[in-house]
């Protein structure tokens, strides 16, 4: 073996020895299906799955960052078993484009604007929900706790996209309550300047934060929201607040649904599930590698859940 190769092989296997010490903090949700399942027999189930890298994989072109019709089956199946929602960056218009279901509730924008049939009578008095009809002609109640912010998120929408011109590659989305600056397609020497062209154009704007992701930089105005609390939300819609017999299963990949993961941890109980394939601080209590064992697991839980219910 030549010693750049040795070297690699060394490398390699030193990241295999590290997933496989991770891995016995953070363990497989398929190896760990059965004491999941044993915990889950006398509990109702909660499912809240996010989008990019958990139900799709991650793309060099965020607008082709498609599901396939498999896993859509796989959602669409533990949908109509479990209460289920997808709670994503990506704005509800996109997000209902990818997913393309009508039995899982949608939150996006990290969960700043929530669509439910029925909203949080807990929330209700905070003039953040609006009762509204849909393109289906169905009722929904919108949980929007940044409107506000709206006309400045325009604004900075329209700041960026200038800026980035001169960075190739560069891309601004408009998730509608927050903004994403994509860098993955941008030469790896012009990364650091589009940081600080990012950084320093946000100093005029100081009710927003910027959180770091995948390649992106998410920028978000400054409100104790965030998707951990979005799931307490969601809980509190789907009638759970107040008994104990529920377990929240939440599956994610991102920095963002880490506050997920810590509310779950909060409540003692429930499963808070990391889409990694490498060793990753993170809170979660379980993990799976990609897309494709999320979609494993999903299935195994639907035939679980309704084998359980003809017995
Ligand atoms: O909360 P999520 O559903 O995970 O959304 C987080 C961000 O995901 C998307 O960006 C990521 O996926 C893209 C497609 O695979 C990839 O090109 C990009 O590099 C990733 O960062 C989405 O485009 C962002 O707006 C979301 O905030």
């Amino acid at each position: 073996m030549g010693l750049l190769t040795e070297s690699a092989a060394n490398n390699n296997h030193g990241l295999l020895d590290s997933y496989t010490t991770w891995l016995e903090e953070h363990p497989s949700a398929l190896d760990s299906f059965e004491d999941m399942i044993d915990v889950a027999e006398s509990k109702k189930l909660v499912l809240f799955l996010d989008y990019d890298g958990t139900l799709s994989p991650i793309v060099n072109d965020p607008d082709k960052a498609f599901m396939s019709d498999a896993m859509r089956a796989a959602v669409r199946e533990v949908a109509y078993l479990f209460p289920t929602a997808i709670v994503s960056g990506r704005c509800i218009d996109k997000l209902n484009g990818f997913v393309k279901l009508d039995n899982v509730v949608y939150a996006g924008s990290h969960g700043m604007d929530i669509w439910t049939p029925s909203g949080s009578l807990k929330y209700a008095d905070e003039g953040q929900q609006t009762k509204s009809i849909d393109e289906q002609g169905n009722k929904v109640v919108k949980f929007q706790p940044a409107q506000e912010f709206l006309p400045i998120v325009n604004e900075i929408i329209q700041v960026m996209e200038q800026k980035i011109k001169t960075f190739e590659g560069a891309m601004v989305e408009d998730n509608r309550f927050c903004v994403s600056v994509h860098y993955r397609n941008v030469n790896e020497k012009e990364v650091d300047t589009l940081k600080e062209m990012v950084h320093s154009t946000m100093k005029a704007y100081p009710n927003f934060r910027i959180n770091g992701g995948k390649m992106v930089m998410e920028i978000k105005p400054s409100i104790n929201w965030n998707k951990g609390r979005a799931l307490e939300y969601l809980l509190d819609t789907f009638g759970f607040t107040s008994s104990s017999d529920f377990l929240p299963l939440y599956i994610g990949d991102d920095t963002t649904d880490e506050d997920a993961f810590e509310v779950i941890r909060g409540l003692r109980q429930g499963f808070p599930i990391i889409v990694s394939s490498v060793p990753r601080d993170t809170k979660a209590s379980y993990s799976l590698r990609d897309p494709d064992e999320v979609m494993d697991f999903m299935v195994r839980l639907a035939k679980w859940k309704k084998a359980k219910s003809t017995t």
